[in-house]
């Protein structure tokens, strides 16, 4: 059985698209950087933790299998989760805006067998924002649970000028990147 460790439902719906039959499971995984912890191993660090922690969960079964991945928006070496309230959505929105910023996301398949990764990384470029822009996205609360305050899935796509890389990873879940973990390649 493959499971997926999170309670993200985009993460769940992207899953979904792969036509892979799966179930999710619910894990709570700090999501600290540490000290010199480049945004690069962070994010794969965090998906290492949400694997390894549903894979405890369900390590009795044979042959379970289990996905734990992480995203977060990267702005040169900082690093952008998920927004506290709608004042650090905010200023998180204005230091994107009219500049370009990578996405990284990092998955893991962890199974009796071993542990695996995948990694996308995309560069998003966000249109000049207004402070009225900014109020009013942040007003629809699309901004909360997201990393970097934003869903390009939804109303923050009119702020995107140019992607590069993967939507789904974007998402929170890059899908090809994902589909070739589970085939073994
Ligand atoms: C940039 C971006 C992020 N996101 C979401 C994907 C992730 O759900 C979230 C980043 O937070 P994560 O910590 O990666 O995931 P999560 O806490 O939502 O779920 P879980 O840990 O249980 O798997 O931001 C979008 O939905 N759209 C976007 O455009």
């Amino acid at each position: 059985m493959l499971y997926l460790a999170s309670q993200s439902p985009r993460r769940r719906d992207l899953l979904d698209q792969l036509g892979e039959p799966h179930r999710t499971l619910h894990v709570d995984v700090e999501e600290t950087r540490g000290t010199g912890e480049s945004p690069d191993d962070y994010v794969a660090r965090v998906a290492l933790d949400k694997a390894r922690a549903g894979f405890a969960l369900v390590a009795g079964e044979p042959d379970a299998r289990v996905l734990g991945a992480d995203t977060e928006v990267v702005l040169g070496d900082e690093v952008f989760g998920k927004p506290r309230d709608a004042a650090d959505a905010s200023a998180m929105l204005r230091r994107l805006a009219g500049r370009e910023h990578r996405v990284i996301s990092a998955v893991w398949l962890v199974h009796a067998g071993g542990e695996r990764r995948a990694r996308s990384v995309s560069t998003v470029r966000f249109a000049p924002l207004s402070d009225a822009d900014i109020a009013a996205y942040v007003a629809t609360g699309e901004c909360l649970g997201k990393a970097g305050a934003y869903a390009i899935q939804g109303r923050a796509a009119a702020f995107i000028e140019h992607l590069s890389g993967s939507y789904s990873g974007v998402m929170g879940l890059p899908l090809h990147e994902t589909s070739r973990l589970l085939r073994g390649q």
